[in-house]
Order: structure tokens, then C-alpha cells, then sequence
């Protein structure tokens, strides 16, 4: 809703009140339309400011109102009747305006905001566009240049940008809503013909700067519809009058507001959310767990993890003993760390924070910080040694993390004093760039130790997803038989090209082989060793362990060809570093030896067998990891792999575009692989998909609550 008042010295104060952020529901629609038509009757009122209740202007649209009926006045009669106002109206900017609350800001005739406000137009990330008139308006006041930037990226700019762009009138540091009432006062009885944006000219596209971003944002966007929605909302900005260019604005709304796109893109904004409102199976959560505060760290190891992790602890201001006992690495590390910390704090717009990192070879020193993370190779036997000295040396009480990628924290804490202070912290590399963090409790992992290190991810400004202890956990469990059916589809003579494509067509940035020669082969195959699947000694056939295996990373592994790092690996680059992957020869030639000596004839294949092969094996996993309870929700899985694997957000996460695809399909493509490689275990379609199918496929947002029950009735 929102309330109105008038104040000494007949100004009109509306402010809206619908926590936490002053969405414009409905209700609030119905409040502001009532309370303008109010100032405007009104003859003692001569102005009018509108505000948000609690410190917030308003966070635009109600997004949770998108999944039903539009109800109550809408948007732009709204703003335009505002607009119409023949009182001046102000908006005082507290907080923040984003999305259709800075395009009510726009409708106002006057923008005044505290310097701390963030302003933005964030729909592209919700798949839309600003469909309240922002596309039409915001050129007119800042240029095309400034609201192409502005409404492509979604970005939110500080209140001293907003200013300097011209989107604001005056920026302040005092009371935002005093500071508008004063400036109202001021003004009234000024003309407003020039305040009312609709009607002023748009620049025209004299260097067909949007023809360009056109072809920018096609490349960049990977199949997004929303980016290229927003550029043509500019262009008809640029070329229509006003009436004409919200009609396309709204023709171009209604596209994108009847996508998948905006459903999948919607539904990332609050698992986003969700996850941070973590649980565990024992019942502990976010909001009956109290974390830690933690002022000092370690970090022992100084490869590329351990370096990007130093960076993300001294960036919230923790003080860090970054330890590393080859002295050679220690060299290395504490020459690189700060300049990539000074880097990282430019990129954020911060200032570097002075003094908070020292180096160590010892691992004494770390006797007195209260958390420590251990990013040493990724190698058991290191990491238990590693974990008896830090609980000889720590003192009592001292949380101690892991960053294993998929080992065993149990096993970990059991050699420590205090098992239930062990969890794991999988950062994903750059750590200090990558926003995922997967906080992976073992079975005796205290709830206070959980809390903490969720608390710290969200510091660091992760999406922190609690994960329970498994081999892989929930993100490099799943990419197992994605990466493994990705193997197979070459033994069946798909080149790494064509599955690359498929993926990439999809909407991942890089495909499968792609990325493998980014990260290294030797990564994988070094994992595959520890397991007991590759390496000296283990018999060169085409079944391991019971089932299909695919030898065929490890002998281009094997062949020195590991990737960008030598120049060579699943494609050819310039030279060792190289960044431009080009088809390799060697690799067609070595594809067709390696079938002839098994007995394999190549076969065509199509676009959709890659993806249906590749995703739905990825799928499959994520059901079995939802009913073992390694992951609380779809939601996680879904945070995990938008925000750490490439996952394209517009597809929502692996679980959610498995409910888009529909799940029947999904069991019945997963039972006609299965039927077909029935050695290959992970295309046997998981109990809770056919679950979730027998009882007539609910929408995502109903699993958990499904799972729950069916726990409880040990139907899993
Ligand atoms: C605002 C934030 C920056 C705050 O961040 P903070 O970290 O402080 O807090 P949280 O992010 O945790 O949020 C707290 C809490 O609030 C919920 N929430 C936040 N924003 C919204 C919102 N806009 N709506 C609903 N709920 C919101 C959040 O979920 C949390 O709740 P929880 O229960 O989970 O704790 C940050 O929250 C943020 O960035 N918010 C989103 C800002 C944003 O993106 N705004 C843009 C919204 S879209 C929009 O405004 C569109 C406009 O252009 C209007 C378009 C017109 C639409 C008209 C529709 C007509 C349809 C036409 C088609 C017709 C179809 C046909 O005819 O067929």
C-alpha cells in the first residue's frame, strides 16, 4: 500500500509500504493511484515527494506477482498519470530504485537521492525488459549510449553515477526525504513541460551505435532473448515518437514475458535466495544456527586456489597467514597475491586493504587465527597429514576448512580433535572471481561450523550452497557422467567439435573438451588415478569398476597433451598459453585408430543426442544427489550449476529446465539410452524422477516438499 501525508508548507508525502523492498504489488499500485489523484485534489497541496517506507525507494515490480493474473492498476497508466501531474513531483531516493521503481522515478518530475542509493534497470536479468516506459524514457533524459549500457547490463549504478549521468537532480548525504520536500518547495510553480520526459525527443541513432550493440549482444547473449529485446525497445526509442515506442515496448514485453527465458530467469533470482536460507537433514538451519564472527584466517597451500582464496578472505578485511611450505611457491605467491588483490579490489571499486595478508612457511603461525582453509593438491594422504599438524597446532575451538573438490570430509575430521569444527569449502577457480562457494557439511559437522563458513561465503559475496559429504559433492558428482557421456559420444564418432557446439549452442559458454583443455586434462585424469581407474597398473580396457569406462581423456592425456597449458589437447592452439582453440588433426586420426582397435563403427550424430545424452545423464545425477538428501532442494543443484559450472541462467539450472522439458520426456529419453548402453549405470533413470512422474510431474517449486514426504514414508 501507501500512505499519504501532508506536510507544513503544503507538500503532499506519499510513501510506499510494502516490505522489504517497496515492491509495487498491487496493493501498492492501488495506494499510489489513489494517493496522487488525492495530492492532485488537494488545492492546499503545491507539490508532492514520494518515498519508500523503511530506507528503501522500491525494488521495482513485484516478481512474485509474474506467476499469476496481473491484478490492480497497472504500471504505465500509472506513471503516466504522475507524469501528467501539474504539481511538481519528486522522488526521494533512499536504498534503492531498481527496475520499474526507477522507472516510477523516471515518471517523476524531479529525482533527488541519498549517496549511499543504488539506481538500475535490472530486468534483462529477469528476462524482460523495462516494460514501465524506462526503455522510452531513460534515453530521452541520458542518451542513447549511457541506457544502452545501463538497461543491457542491468547494472546498478551508484547515486554520485546516477548524478553524473543525469539521472538524478541532486545527490545528498543528510535526510533524502527532508532534502526533497525542501527541493519541491523550491521549484513549485516552475514550468514542468521540460520535466516530463515522455515528451521531449529521443537522440537519434546518428552512428548506428545500436546496430552495432545489436550484433554485440547476439554474440554475447548465447541464445538469451532478452538482451536483444532491450537493444530493440532502444532502437525504437531512437526512431518512433513516444506513443509508438511504448507499443513496442510493450509488444516486446509481452514476447519475453510469455518465455521460458523470464520463468527460468525469475525462478535463478530467488533460488538465488532460497539457498541462503540453508537446511540440514539433522533440522539445523539458517535461522537456528548462529555463525562465528571471524576477524582472523589462514590459508595454507599457495597454488592457484589457495592464492585466489587469501585474495577473497582480505578483501572483507580479514586478516590473513597465508602459508606455504616450498619456499619457491611462498617466492612466488607472496609477490603475485598482492597485485592480484590491488586488482581485484580496483575491478570492485574498492581500496586495497592495507596490511591484512602476511606469509608464512610455518605452519605455527596459524596458531591463532579461528578459521583456517586448507587448499594443499588434492591429494588424500597430503590433506590428512595437513589436518593432524592443524589440530596439534590450532588452538581449541578453531574451525578448520577444507577446499577439497569431491574428497571426503569425514575422513578429514576424524583425524582432528574436534570433528564436528571440520567442513569442507569448495571454492571454484579464480576463488576470488567465481561467486560459488559449496559449503559441504560432514555427518559430524556442528551446525555453529556450517553457519560460520556460510556466513564468511556470503562476506566474501559467494552464493554459498550447503552440500552434503559425497564423492564429487552435489556439482562435480553431476558433472561425472556428463563428462563420461561426453567420452562416449566420440567412441560412437562424435568429434570434440560437434559436442562442443551442441553445448555451446545450448547456451554453456564452452563445451566439454573445451573446457577440459582450459582446466587441464591432468586434473581429471589425476582424479581418476586416486580412484583407482587410471594409472599404472590398471588394465587398458573399455570396463572399470563394473561398467563402461571411456580410456580415451587419459590417452590424450597420457600423450603429453594437456590442454592451452601445452599447447595441444583435444584441439591445437598457437603455442603453449594459447587461447584459440582450432581442430586438431592428430585428434581425428587418433579417434579413428582408437575405434578401429575396439571394434567401433563411427555413426552420425545428431545435435540433440549430444544434449539429450550429455544434460539428461547431468539430470539424472541431480535427482539421485535431491534423494540421497546431498543437496536440500532444486534449488541448489540449480544455484550450484548457474553459478559455478556455466550453467546458461536463461535454462534456470539443470533441474529447473528438467521440469521445462517436462519429466515425463526426460524418464522416457533416459530409459531409450539406458535401453541402449545398459552398461552404463548412470542413464538408469533415478528412483525420484519416476516418483515425481507417477504422481503427474509437479512444478520444481513442489519437490522438496515432495522429497520431505516421501522421505517420511520411506518411498526413497
Ligand atoms: C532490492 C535488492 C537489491 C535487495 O537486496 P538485499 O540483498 O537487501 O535483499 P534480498 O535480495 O535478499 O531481498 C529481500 C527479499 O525481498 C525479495 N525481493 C526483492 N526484490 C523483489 C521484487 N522486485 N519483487 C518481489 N520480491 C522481491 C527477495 O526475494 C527477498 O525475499 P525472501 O523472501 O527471498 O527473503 C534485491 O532484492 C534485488 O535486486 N531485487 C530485484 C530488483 C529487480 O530486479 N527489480 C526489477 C523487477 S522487474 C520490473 O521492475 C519490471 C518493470 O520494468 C515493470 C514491467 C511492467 C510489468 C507489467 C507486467 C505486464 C505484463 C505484460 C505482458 C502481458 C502478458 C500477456 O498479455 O499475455
Amino acid at each position: 500500500m501507501a500512505t499519504y501525508s501532508r506536510l507544513p508548507g503544503s507538500v503532499a508525502l506519499i510513501t510506499l509500504q510494502n516490505p522489504p523492498v517497496n515492491a509495487l504489488s498491487a496493493a501498492v499500485r492501488q495506494g499510489i493511484v489513489d494517493t496522487v489523484q488525492r495530492a492532485l485534489k488537494d488545492p492546499k497541496v503545491t507539490s508532492v515527494v514520494i518515498c519508500g517506507q523503511n530506507g528503501k525507494f522500491c525494488g521495482g515490480a513485484d516478481i512474485r506477482e509474474f506467476a499469476g493474473p496481473m491484478l490492480g492498476p497497472p504500471l504505465v497508466p500509472m506513471i503516466h498519470a504522475i507524469e501528467a501531474v501539474d504539481k511538481p513531483v519528486a522522488a526521494a531516493i533512499e536504498g534503492v530504485a531498481l527496475g520499474g521503481g526507477l522507472e516510477l522515478a523516471l515518471g517523476c518530475h524531479y529525482r533527488i537521492a541519498h549517496s549511499k542509493a543504488l539506481l538500475g534497470l535490472p530486468e534483462v536479468t529477469l528476462g524482460l525488459l523495462p516494460g514501465a516506459g524506462g526503455s522510452q524514457r531513460l534515453p530521452r533524459l541520458i542518451g542513447l549510449t549511457a541506457a544502452l549500457d545501463l538497461i543491457t547490463t542491468g547494472r546498478h549504478i551508484s547515486a554520485a553515477e546516477a548524478l553524473k549521468l543525469g539521472i538524478l537532480d541532486q545527490v545528498t548525504d543528510n535526510n533524502v526525504v527532508d532534502q526533497a520536500v525542501e527541493f519541491v518547495r523550491r521549484v513549485a510553480g516552475q514550468p514542468l513541460d521540460s520535466r516530463r520526459l515522455s515528451t521531449l525527443p529521443c537522440p537519434p541513432d546518428v552512428d548506428s551505435l545500436l546496430d552495432k550493440a545489436m550484433v554485440k549482444v547476439r554474440q554475447r547473449s548465447r541464445g538469451a532473448l532478452a538482451p536483444v529485446a532491450c537493444v530493440q525497445a532502444l532502437m525504437a526509442a531512437a526512431s518512433l515518437p513516444y506513443t509508438q515506442g511504448m507499443e513496442k515496448e510493450r509488444e516486446l514485453l509481452t514476447t519475453l514475458f510469455n518465455s521460458g527465458q523470464a520463468r527460468a530467469l525469475q525462478y535463478a533470482f530467488f533460488s538465488q535466495r532460497v539457498v541462503g536460507k540453508w537446511s540440514l537433514p539433522s533440522g539445523a538451519s539458517w535461522d537456528n544456527s548462529a555463525a562465528r564472527p571471524i576477524s582472523k584466517a589462514a590459508v595454507i597451500g599457495l597454488g592457484t586456489m589457495g592464492r585466489g582464496i587469501v585474495v577473497a578472505l582480505a578483501l572483507t578485511g580479514i586478516s590473513v597467514v597465508a602459508v606455504e611450505t616450498q619456499e619457491k611457491q611462498l617466492a612466488e605467491a607472496s609477490q603475485a597475491v598482492p597485485a592480484m588483490l590491488q586488482r581485484e579490489a580496483g575491478r570492485r571499486g574498492l581500496a586495497t586493504p592495507p596490511g591484512v595478508i602476511s606469509f608464512s612457511s610455518n605452519l605455527q603461525d596459524v596458531s591463532e587465527v579461528e578459521l583456517v582453509i586448507e587448499a594443499v593438491f588434492e591429494d588424500m594422504s597430503l590433506k590428512l597429514q595437513v589436518f593432524r599438524h592443524l589440530t596439534s597446532v590450532c588452538r581449541p575451538g578453531t574451525l578448520l576448512c577444507s577446499n577439497t573438490s569431491g574428497l571426503d570430509i569425514d575422513q578429514l575430521a576424524a583425524v582432528t580433535q574436534s570433528p564436528g569444527l571440520v567442513v569442507g569449502m569448495h571454492f571454484f577457480a579464480p576463488a576470488h572471481v567465481m561467486k560459488l562457494l559449496e559449503v559441504v557439511y560432514g555427518p559430524r559437522s556442528s551446525p555453529e561450523a556450517v553457519a560460520t563458513a556460510m556466513q564468511l561465503g556470503k562476506r566474501m559475496g559467494k552464493v554459498s550452497v550447503a552440500v552434503g559429504n559425497c564423492p564429487g559433492f552435489v556439482g562435480n558428482r553431476m558433472l561425472k557422467p556428463y563428462l563420461e557421456q561426453a567420452n562416449f559420444l566420440l567412441e560412437e564418432g562424435a568429434t570434440p567439435q560437434q559436442v562442443d557446439e551442441a553445448l555451446e549452442e545450448f547456451g554453456f559458454p564452452m563445451g566439454v573438451f573445451r573446457m577440459s583443455d582450459l582446466s587441464g586434462l591432468d586434473v581429471g585424469w589425476r582424479i581418476r588415478k586416486e580412484a583407482g581407474l587410471t594409472g599404472p597398473g590398471v588394465e587398458s580396457t573399455r570396463t572399470r569398476q563394473g561398467r563402461r569406462y571411456s580410456p580415451l581423456p587419459d590417452q590424450v592425456c597420457e600423450a603429453g597433451r594437456l590442454g592451452q597449458k601445452t599447447g595441444r589437447g583435444w584441439y591445437q592452439y598457437d603455442g603453449p598459453g594459447g587461447r584459440v582453440a582450432r581442430s586438431d588433426p592428430w585428434v581425428h586420426i587418433f579417434l579413428e585408430a582408437y575405434r578401429a582397435e575396439h571394434d567401433l563403427v563411427a555413426r552420425s550424430i545428431a545435435p540433440e543426442e549430444i544434449l539429450e545424452r550429455c544434460l539428461y545423464a547431468l539430470i539424472n545425477e541431480g535427482f539421485n544427489i535431491l534423494q540421497d538428501a546431498m543437496a536440500a532442494g532444486p534449488e541448489d543443484i540449480d544455484a550450484i550449476y548457474v553459478f559455478g559450472y556455466g550453467w546458461p541462467r536463461h535454462h534456470g539450472g539443470p533441474m529447473f529446465h528438467a521440469g521445462q522439458v517436462g519429466l515425463g520426456r526426460i524418464l522416457e529419453r533416459l530409459q531409450h539410452h539406458h535401453h541402449n548402453h545398459p552398461d552404463v549405470p548412470h542413464l538408469k533413470p533415478s528412483t525420484l524422477l519416476r516418483r515425481l512422474v507417477a504422481v503427474g510431474s509437479p512444478p520444481v517449486q513442489k519437490w522438496r516438499e515432495f522429497i520431505n514426504k516421501e522421505r517420511v514414508h520411506s518411498q526413497l
